[in-house]
């Protein structure tokens, strides 16, 4: 294989969807390079010790759900890297919707259950509509936003849906499609409440994590695949022409390739340079952005039960889950929360504590992880929640560019927005691009 340029192929992003990308190229013969713009692998996975600890905590995405995410669970086993043993399900679980405190994993009386089972049912139809068409195609009526379909609902209802939407999708009922909902409920299905194992798709109690924290994969991948990483490296501007790809970095070298694989978040594509301006989809979406704004905090927390979750509506933290005494010789518990960034800000100990204490009154934060994916430069966001009339817009990223084709968890018709799309996106572009290349 040959390591000098022009390369085969030029990777944009060392992500999950980047780096597979890569390693199924390098094992097809083509001289690949991957340019990354951070100092690490990774993308938006990153674990690290907690503060003063040898406990990984997950500052990105943790959770794993076997059952749905089988390239991803593939990916892990080929690594030899263990899933823990799922201890978040059925935890008991405290509400604080508009201002009231109920615990349970439905606090919904016997009319209420029946009303959301009912709209449950009729969203799992919708779903089911969607399931079996070409991907991304949209129908009348699924485009608006997810608050709208809450506004019949009894109050107490549509509070627990707003609290658990906000959840899975990190952005407001308000600023997410319907489709974004349907979507995961197409996929993962949607039981109100736990099954036989555990599963509960829409309240996400089940899902596993990872021994040792998810970013292993991604350095286990690039540490294997034979292709050149070049680490602090962002793109600035990728041209087309008739022979092939320059791609200029920010430092101002250029690089040539027969072709390129695009695997930069959807947020993040606007800050690159296209000549051939990119398709008037991709354009759109790249300069609204998606909704998915989620922040999420690892806190030390004393005086709090570690086997805890807590949903809240209106949100100020949008979920809180206590994974117990994860640390050795602490009696605090660790405890991951999640909430948004108009009501949160996840690095100040004292606002996370007085969330905290509106349930759990003996509550007190002692230390804090945590990034700043909003305003990280090279995320802009946290996982992908399309805006009502985004849903659509997808479907550009399946065609190529030219020479550029696309990749990433953002844009993969399966495991939209998860790890495992990002896995099975970047499979799909290596094939895509050699299609291209002819290679
Ligand atoms: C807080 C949080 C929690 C999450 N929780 C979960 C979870 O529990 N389970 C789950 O499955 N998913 C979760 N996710 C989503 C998951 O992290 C993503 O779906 C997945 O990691 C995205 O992989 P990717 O390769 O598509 O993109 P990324 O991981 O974002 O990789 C893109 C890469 O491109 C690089 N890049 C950007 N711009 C440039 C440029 N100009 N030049 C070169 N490189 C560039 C970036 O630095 C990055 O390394 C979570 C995400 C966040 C933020």
């Amino acid at each position: 294989m040959s390591t000098a340029e022009p390369w085969d192929v030029i990777v944009a992003g060392a992500g999950l969807a980047g780096l597979v990308a890569a390693r199924e190229l390098a094992a097809q013969g083509l001289s690949v390079a991957v340019f990354e713009a951070r100092e690490r692998v990774g993308g938006r996975t990153w674990s690290c010790a907690f503060p003063g600890t040898e406990t990984t905590v997950d500052l990105g995405a943790e959770w794993v759900a076997p059952g749905h995410h089988a390239a991803l669970v593939a990916e892990y086993e080929r690594y030899g890297i263990e899933l823990l043993p799922d201890g978040e399900a059925g935890l008991p679980r405290t509400w604080l919707l508009d201002g009231e405190t109920l615990s349970g994993d439905l606090p919904l009386d016997d009319a209420e259950r029946a009303a959301f089972e009912a709209f449950i049912g009729d969203l799992v139809a919708e779903a089911e509509v969607l399931t079996g068409q070409p991907a991304f195609t949209s129908s009348p009526g699924i485009e608006v936003p997810f608050a709208d379909r809450l506004a019949e609902l009894p109050p107490r209802v549509a509070a627990v849906l707003s609290s658990l939407a906000t959840s899975v999708m990190g952005a407001l009922p308000s600023d997410v499609s319907v489709v974004g909902m349907l979507d995961d409920m197409a996929e993962i299905g949607a039981k109100p409440e736990p099954g036989e194992d555990g599963e509960n798709g829409f309240a996400r109690s089940s899902q596993r994590r990872v021994e040792g924290g998810v970013g292993q994969l991604a350095d286990r991948i690039a540490a294997t695949f034979e292709a050149r990483l070049f680490l602090g490296a962002p793109i600035a501007a990728v041209a087309q022409d008739a022979d092939g790809v320059e791609v200029t970095l920010a430092e101002g070298t250029a690089h040539r390739a027969r072709g390129l694989v695009s695997a930069v978040p959807v947020n993040t594509l606007a800050d690159i340079a296209f000549r051939p301006e990119l398709p008037a989809d991709i354009a759109l979406l790249a300069a609204e952005k998606h909704s998915g704004q989620a922040v999420k905090a690892i806190a030390r927390v004393a005086g709090m039960p570690g086997d805890a979750a807590l949903s809240m509506w209106p949100p100020a933290l949008t979920g809180a889950i206590g994974i117990g005494t994860a640390v050795a010789g602490w009696d605090d518990a660790l405890v991951i929360c999640f909430g948004l960034p108009e009501t949160l800000d996840p690095t100040d100990p004292d606002a996370l504590t007085a969330q905290l204490r509106r349930v759990f009154p003996e509550a007190r934060v002692v230390e804090v992880a945590c990034h700043d994916w909003n305003a990280d430069p090279y995320a802009r966001g946290a996982w992908f929640a399309p805006k009502p009339g985004q849903w659509a817009l997808l479907a550009a990223f399946l065609q190529p560019h030219g020479r550029v084709v696309f990749a990433g968890s953002d844009i993969s018709p399966t495991s939209l927005g998860y790890m495992d799309g990002a896995v099975v996106s970047g499979r799909a572009a290596a094939e895509r691009i050699r299609e291209v290349l002819g290679a």
